[in-house]
């Protein structure tokens, strides 16, 4: 048997579980990791959070992050505002701004007076090797200084028009009328698992409602729709201004609560909630595997 503590935690609907991998050592395979997040034989999360104590000197701790699906990836920025509240609740550091390294870098992660927790998001790029993201052929159209591409999606008479976003993961935007009535179930897969896309993507819905605000879904890779994508609220806005659409800071809306972006063409910068709802103990042995 082995026991692990974990705490439950999400950050506007996009929810966690956070384990502490500095005073506990941790390893779980993509397997344990699917059945820990499997909402009827687990315990339920879109990411799992694993905090361990730091490769490299500049950073206070290392923050890795898991898909649903067991798969390890680049960045969280909802679990990234859970992680600081995670480390100063938990005790493991006083910190603040604290420093997180993820695969790509480090993060600046500042909790605030108020609350809310606003992280430096790190770089955004727009090359599609950066997704990567293979355009080859595909017809492109330019709108302000942002390249859409005509995406053809198995099934689909039309193609989708992707603004492909890379903050360090991998997105793919387009705007859309209402995200209400956007087909995010039915064409959220096509896109997550195109073949375009060599390590798959997570496909934003954005809809434009004024010049500093926007309304977005976000079917995730690895996890499916989510109530928030905070690297995907950073690749809408981030889209959405060099279309001409938007002007920083954005206030996104998403079904879980609201992110503020801001960025000046070089700095990106996410606002927004941390909350942490219980904690309690697992037994891998419990765990039922696929
Ligand atoms: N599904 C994402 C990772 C989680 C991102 C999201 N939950 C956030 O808040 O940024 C990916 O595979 O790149």
């Amino acid at each position: 048997m082995a026991f692990y503590e974990f705490t439950k935690m999400h950050g506007a609907g996009n929810d966690f579980i956070v384990l502490d991998g500095v005073r506990q050592q941790i390893s779980l395979s993509p397997a344990q990791l699917r059945a820990l997040a499997d909402r009827r034989f687990g315990i339920g999360a879109d990411q799992i959070l694993l905090v361990e104590p730091a490769q490299h000197g500049e950073a206070d701790f290392r923050y890795r992050i898991f898909n649903a699906d067991g798969s390890e990836v680049e960045h969280c920025g909802n679990g990234a505002r859970c992680f600081v509240r995670f480390v100063h609740e938990q005790g493991l550091s006083d910190r603040n701004p604290l420093h997180a390294e993820i695969a790509t870098g480090t993060l600046t992660l500042t909790e605030q007076a108020d609350g809310e927790v606003t992280v430096d998001m790190g770089i955004c790029r727009f090359e599609p090797a950066t997704l990567p993201f293979d355009p080859d052929g595909l017809t492109t159209r330019t709108t302000g200084e942002a390249t859409q591409w005509a995406l053809p999606l198995e099934g689909e008479t039309e193609p989708v028009w992707i603004v492909p976003v890379s903050i360090s993961n991998p997105h793919a935007v387009q705007v859309v009328t209402d995200v209400d009535t956007a087909p995010v179930a039915r064409t959220g897969p096509l896109i997550e698992s195109h073949p375009r896309f060599a390590r798959r993507v997570n496909a934003g819905f954005m809809q434009i409602l004024g010049r500093h605000d926007i309304r977005l879904r976000v079917y995730e890779r690895g996890a499916g729709e989510t109530l928030a994508c905070g690297t995907g609220a950073c690749a809408a806005a981030v889209a959405g201004i060099r279309l001409g659409l938007l002007d920083s800071p954005v206030r996104v809306q998403t079904r879980g609560g609201d992110l503020t972006i801001r960025w000046d063409g070089t700095r990106l910068a996410m606002t927004g909630p941390a909350t942490t709802v219980f904690t309690g103990r697992f037994d891998t042995d419990t765990l039922v595997g696929d």
